[in-house]
């Protein structure tokens, strides 16, 4: 397994190129099922993630092609194979998105049950609740979710009982094809879900309520194909950024949109950082400054991201103050704090808070990453730290981060990937 090797104090400044959003790109990519004809996708980022999508889409059948400059085109017409297996769903939790257009489109899915993972259970029961509303008949059976429907998806009113990203996304690219009008009360508003009934409307689809928590969507019979290009990845802005700011340091993003950060951008501030933007760059400045700890609670958008979290609980290990964090998405999300902890900082977890009180400096050491974002969290914290630190299990940021140690070279940083 591949390991990150930094030698942490190097100072931090520099510019970057943003990549496009893993959590926009992986439901568009499996929207693109829903097509007629071929789709021309560009600004796919460079992820693990975004390779298992393409391998999954490939075994059930799609014809697709892959031109550096030219983007991604998939045609979903010779799709012949509605299974999802277990060796792709378990790498790779969001293989869940194809259940709602395979539904839609063929009338029939066999989906891998996705299970939890190191953050958290994640159940997908308000996924299947509100396809079986629109007329599905699932079972789950040898751990697969076996989902069909006699004729077309009908429309329906469905109300989520909890705000779910995945599940809003999942119910409505069923919806687009639906017969008749499917109403989604109380939908998740992430900016990636505006991304992707940007793109179901660029194939013709009938959406109104884009960016808010009713969508309403009429029924269309046929989706045509289209060109469309992922939005800027908002996660990968905002730990560019939480490297920075840690490091007392300075970059300037490109490629952006701050629009799609304000929550972050205003903690940021609340730390002392200077922000200013333009229309598709971000620049951060701590003037040398030390951060000063913030406190916040994740929830959804427009809220304090949970996949921001661990970043800033690392930026407040090295604060001046005390931060209180509070993680209400995911059961699990504050497991870094252990290994933060390993490196000299000084946090207390309480349930789901994390009282963090800023030390002066941490040091090196061997660390392993649980997660994505855990993963990215301990990067920064190796970046700051005295000596070196060994990041271990890296297959996790490789998931969700484009080349981050070329990256964080680019901005100063001492980093390597060591083959393991
Ligand atoms: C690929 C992708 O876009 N992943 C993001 C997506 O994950 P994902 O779509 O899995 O997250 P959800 O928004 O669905 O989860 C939010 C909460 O709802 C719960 N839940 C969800 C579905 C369900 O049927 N039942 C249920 O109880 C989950 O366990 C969790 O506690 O949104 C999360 C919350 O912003 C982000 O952290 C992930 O990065
Ligand atoms: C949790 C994340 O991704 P996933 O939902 O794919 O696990 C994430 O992007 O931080």
């Amino acid at each position: 397994m591949d390991k990150l090797i930094i030698e942490g104090g190097s100072p931090i400044s520099g510019t970057l190129k943003i990549s496009g959003a893993k959590n926009a790109a992986l439901p568009i990519l499996a929207a693109a099922l829903l097509a007629d004809g071929p789709v021309h996708i560009h600004n796919l980022p460079h992820l693990n993630d975004i390779t298992t999508m393409i391998t999954l889409l490939r075994c059930m059948g799609c014809d697709i092609t892959i031109d550096e400059k030219l983007g991604v085109e998939i045609d979903p017409r010779s799709v012949n194979d509605l299974t999802a297996p277990y060796e792709l769903v378990k790498t790779m939790r969001a293989s869940i998105l194809v259940l709602g257009p395979l539904l839609a489109r063929h009338g029939v899915a066999n989906v891998s049950f996705p299970g939890g993972c190191a953050i958290g259970s994640r159940p997908v029961d308000i996924h299947l609740k509100g396809l079986e509303a629109m007329g599905a008949e699932i079972t789950i059976d040898e751990g697969f979710i076996r989902a069909r429907t006699n004729g077309r998806l009908k429309g329906a009113n469905i109300v989520m009982e909890k705000v779910t990203v995945g599940g809003t996304e999942n119910l409505l690219m069923a919806a687009v094809l639906a017969e008749g009008t499917t109403v989604l009360h109380n939908a998740a508003r992430e900016p990636e879900i505006v991304d992707l009934a940007e793109f179901l409307i660029a194939m013709g689809a009938q959406i109104e309520g884009v960016g808010t928590d009713t969508l309403r969507v009429h029924g269309v019979s046929r989706l045509n194909p289209c060109t469309f290009t992922v939005m800027p990845d908002r996660i990968e802005t905002g730990t560019f950024l939480a490297a920075a700011a840690a490091a007392r340091g300075k970059v300037r993003l490109t490629h952006t949109r701050a629009g799609i950060l304000d929550a972050v951008l205003a903690k940021f501030e609340e730390a002392g950082a200077y922000i200013s933007c333009g229309d598709d760059w971000i620049e951060l400045d701590m003037k040398g400054n030390r951060p000063k700890a913030v406190s916040f609670r994740t929830a959804p958008y427009p809220a304090f991201p949970t996949d921001m979290q661990s970043q800033f609980t690392a930026m407040n290990a090295v604060a001046e103050g005390k931060g209180a964090v509070v993680e209400t998405i995911f059961e699990n999300r504050l497991i870094q704090v252990h290994e933060l902890n390993r490196m000299g900082a000084n946090i207390l977890l309480e349930g789901n808070t994390a009282i963090v009180t800023g030390v002066e400096k941490l040091k090196g050491a061997p660390v392993m990453a649980s997660d994505l974002r855990a993963s990215a969290s301990l990067v920064i914290a190796g970046m700051i730290a005295e000596g070196t630190t060994i990041v271990d299990r890296i297959y996790h940021i490789d998931r969700g981060y484009e080349c981050i140690e070329e990256k964080l070279r680019q901005l100063g940083a001492n980093i390597r990937r060591v083959p393991g």
